[in-house]
């Protein structure tokens, strides 16, 4: 059976651009990090219903995997979708770490639906597949356009590749479980000030390069603020010059 790749994602930087309803408008530079990824087949059962086979501390209902099957069922209605689910579980091999900022759920979700589409030839183009997934989560259209480097837009909608060469990056994970909710919220009681049109266009320009060499961790993320605000262990575990991907636990550099 193929084996996919679903790969982690950095946030070189994050900053904040508004409200919509419970979300938040951002501008993020997403990076994929080729070092850094999960593997997904389609394998024989080994019991009845919707089946993920691998280590997940969460129940299959709950799965990102199988909301991107719930929101492709509901978008295609196809016959053949249910056929190969009843014919074949899901098997992953979970190498990404989970709360932790790298966009590891997202990024299976967005696996699961590209080989969908592919095995059973739905002929769904990649923006189709991009609304589909986010259904399924913010983090999840990034993932189905698989850029090497985008900037992102909206609430995670938006994705527009950005020319660069993809860097190499050193990733490291406290063991400290995050909820993305909680950051955002803290974020719009106690840090909300979003950046402006003219700092947007600026941002959207620099390559990731020289925002590495130009920011600080702090300023990069607007998230890592709230995050050590709501998790003050964290502070434990960060390091100078290290940068703070999404909304945690993790920090990455420049490989060296
Ligand atoms: C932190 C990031 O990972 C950065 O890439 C994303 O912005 C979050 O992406 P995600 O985990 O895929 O997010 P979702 O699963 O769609 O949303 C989880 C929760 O995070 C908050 N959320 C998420 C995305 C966003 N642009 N604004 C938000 O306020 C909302 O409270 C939402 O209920
Ligand atoms: N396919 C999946 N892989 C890992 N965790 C999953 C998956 N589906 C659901 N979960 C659950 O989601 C939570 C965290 O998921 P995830 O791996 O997406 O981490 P994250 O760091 O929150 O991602 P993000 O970078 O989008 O913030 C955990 O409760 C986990 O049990």
């Amino acid at each position: 059976m193929k084996i996919y790749r679903a790969y982690a994602k950095v946030n070189v930087f994050l900053k904040i651009t508004g409200k919509r309803d419970n979300y938040h408008e951002i501008i993020s530079r997403f990076m994929r990090v080729d070092s850094l990824y999960d593997e997904l087949c389609f394998s024989p059962k080994t019991k009845d219903g919707f089946e993920i086979i691998g280590e997940f501390s969460c129940e299959t209902q709950q799965n990102t995997i199988y909301k991107a099957y719930v929101a492709l069922r509901e978008a295609v209605e196809s016959e053949s979708l249910d056929k190969l689910m009843d014919s074949y579980a899901i098997e992953v091999k979970k190498s990404i770490p989970a709360f932790a900022g790298l966009g590891g759920g997202s990024s299976d979700a967005a696996t699961y639906l590209k080989m969908c589409n592919e095995v059973l030839h739905l002929g769904l183009s990649k923006n189709e597949l991009a609304q589909i997934g986010l259904k399924v989560g913010a983090d999840v259209p990034f993932f189905i356009y698989g850029y090497d480097s985008a900037n992102v837009s909206g609430i995670g909608e938006i994705v527009e590749e950005f020319k660069e060469d993809i860097l190499d990056f050193e990733v490291y994970t406290p063991k400290v479980e995050i909820s993305t909710p909680k950051v955002y919220i803290s974020y719009r009681e106690n840090f909300y000030s979003p950046i402006d049109g003219f700092e947007i266009q600026e941002l959207k320009n620099k390559t990731s390069l020289e925002v590495l060499e130009s920011m600080s961790a702090d300023e990069a993320n607007d998230l890592f603020k709230p995050a050590l605000q709501e998790y003050s262990e964290l502070k434990n575990h960060y390091k100078h010059g290290y940068y703070f991907s999404g909304s945690g636990s993790s920090f990455f550099r420049l490989a060296i």
